[in-house]
């Protein structure tokens, strides 16, 4: 098992939420992604005005590094004109991967179809260019009976629209990194949240983001069954690696 094989390495922040200057921001990407070719992470998952500064380090590197961005990030409320769009463009760019933000606040009031044909196009889109689709479901904002019914909606829309093939491109991920909470409390990928939506987005894959900080969390993440992890803490997660062999 080559841990690095499941880490999304991510740095999703803009310049103002970093506290630094546009400039200094893209430093942060650039390093971010050389980081990411040289340590072989499975991909690097940034904002989408870096995806091709991403393509052409990756290009120069000779590297199998993937790409992947965030599509209505982090609030996942615009309209499906909007979300299409961001997502063309994030394809003619060259994303490998497309992460959308559900909108999950429709979700929560109960306007399904909207949610139903937005997951059906964003995957259709995705799928007919060959990228890999992720659908945030932000589950610190959903009651557990709602990670429940929204990752079962999402199964059940792939299900139903996508052959057998194409389950494997199609996750369930669970929260951007960036819900506020009330309290404090822990707002993305917690055991019990990634235990709901394996059992009820199987077959397809999960993704476990938001909060996975070590190697011991990733593995945990793992054993549970998850196909990919998304980490602002990549490289910390790595290095666990170099001393125990846990697998
Ligand atoms: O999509 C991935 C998340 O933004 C990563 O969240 P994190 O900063 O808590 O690792």
């Amino acid at each position: 098992m080559n841990i690095k094989q499941y880490l999304d390495s991510t740095y999703l922040k803009t310049a103002s939420q970093a506290g630094i200057s546009e400039e200094d921001n893209i430093v942060v990407v650039k390093n971010a992604i050389s980081e990411a070719i040289r340590e072989k992470f499975k991909l690097i998952m940034i904002r989408p005005e870096y995806v091709s500064l991403a393509k052409e380090m990756i290009l120069k590197a000779n590297s199998n590094l993937l790409v992947g961005t965030v599509i209505d990030f982090p609030q996942g409320n615009s309209n499906l004109e909007t979300k299409i769009k961001e997502a063309n463009e994030a394809i003619k760019n060259g994303a490998d991967d497309l992460d959308f933000v559900c909108n999950y606040e429709a979700f929560k009031n109960g306007n399904v179809s909207l949610i139903k044909e937005e997951i059906l196009m964003g995957t259709q889109i995705g799928l007919a260019n060959n990228k890999t689709v992720k659908w945030i479901i932000e589950a610190a904002a959903l009651t557990d009976k709602e990670i429940i019914q929204l990752s079962a909606l999402i199964k059940n829309v792939i299900i139903s629209n996508f052959k057998e093939e194409d389950y494997a491109s199609v996750f369930v991920k669970s929260s951007t990194g960036f819900y506020i909470t009330e309290n404090n409390l822990p707002n993305g990928a917690t055991v019990p949240t990634i235990i709901m939506m394996l059992e009820n987005a199987s077959p397809l894959p999960v993704k476990a983001a938001g909060g996975v900080r070590s190697y011991e969390d990733a593995i945990q993440m793992i054993r549970l069954g998850v196909k990919r992890i998304g980490t602002s803490a990549a490289k910390t997660i790595a290095d666990g690696n170099n001393t125990t062999n846990q697998y």
